[in-house]
């Protein structure tokens, strides 16, 4: 995305963001509350319009994207927004039967530990194990590009590990695969790129190596968000 901007009545939530993401490999998108992470996701993902600025996701302008975009496209939200009547197992394999070729529905199951609680319905799922579904169900299609809003926030540190491994694999496969979190931890294991938005805007983005410099990923992100947080 290139110059985006956002507003909320007399918030400004995006203020020229410019980034993007290669095929290939692990983007991890990091910034405090409020930065303006998911609503660049959800604008990536065609769910809201940009007020400025260009989008192009596989070389489509998201909000304007047919089905055929939109099944190249896997989105894990942090609300989930899961159907909350149906049970987990069910509702993988309903979404699977809209793609040729989907993604090993019983691999996931496993991988994920959702096998121990498939006779549950969602809404009695707790808040780890609905989020490990809603990680299944944004991978099912095997989408070419991935966005996945803190897919491990939460999450006990087997379930952290597997999610891990799978993100890696998802971008192994070829998929861009972009990460939100808040783990520096999290970045340094996964991410070949990072991007660190402050108030709206891109405030470092490049390989690990390159915005962490010599000091450390958390000793450079400090510095840039409590400078930005001085500009106020
Ligand atoms: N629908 C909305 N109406 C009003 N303000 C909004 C709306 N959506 C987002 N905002 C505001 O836009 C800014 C960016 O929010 P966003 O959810 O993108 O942040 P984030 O970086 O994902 O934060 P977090 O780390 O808490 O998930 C925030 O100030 C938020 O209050």
């Amino acid at each position: 995305m290139d110059q985006v901007t956002r507003r909320f009545g007399a918030a400004e939530a995006l203020r020229g963001l410019s980034w993007g993401a290669d095929a290939g490999e692990v983007t991890c998108v990091l910034g405090p509350n409020g930065a303006g992470k998911t609503t660049s996701v959800e604008i990536a993902t065609g769910l809201q319009r940009p007020d400025g600025g260009t989008v192009r996701v596989l070389g489509t302008d998201p909000w304007r994207a047919g089905a055929d975009h939109r099944a190249r496209v896997g989105v894990m939200l942090q609300d989930g927004g899961l159907p909350q009547s149906v049970r987990p197992v069910a509702l993988l394999r309903h979404l699977s039967r809209f793609w040729d070729r989907p993604a090993d529905v019983d691999g996931l199951v496993a991988r994920l530990g959702i096998d121990e609680f498939a006779g549950t319905t969602i809404r009695r799922l707790s808040g780890g194990q609905r989020q490990r579904v809603a990680l299944a169900a944004a991978l099912v299609g095997r989408p070419q590009v991935a966005f996945l809003d803190e897919p491990t926030a939460g999450l006990d540190p087997h379930s952290r590990r597997e999610v891990h491994g799978i993100v890696r694999e998802t971008a192994d496969s070829g998929a861009a695969t972009v990460v939100t979190t808040h783990s520096f931890e999290e970045a340094e294991r996964l991410a070949d790129r990072v991007v660190v938005i402050v108030r709206g805007r891109v405030a470092a983005a490049g390989t690990v190596a390159e915005v962490a410099g010599t000091g450390g990923l958390e000793e450079t992100y400090f510095a840039l968000t409590d400078r930005q947080e001085a500009d106020r």
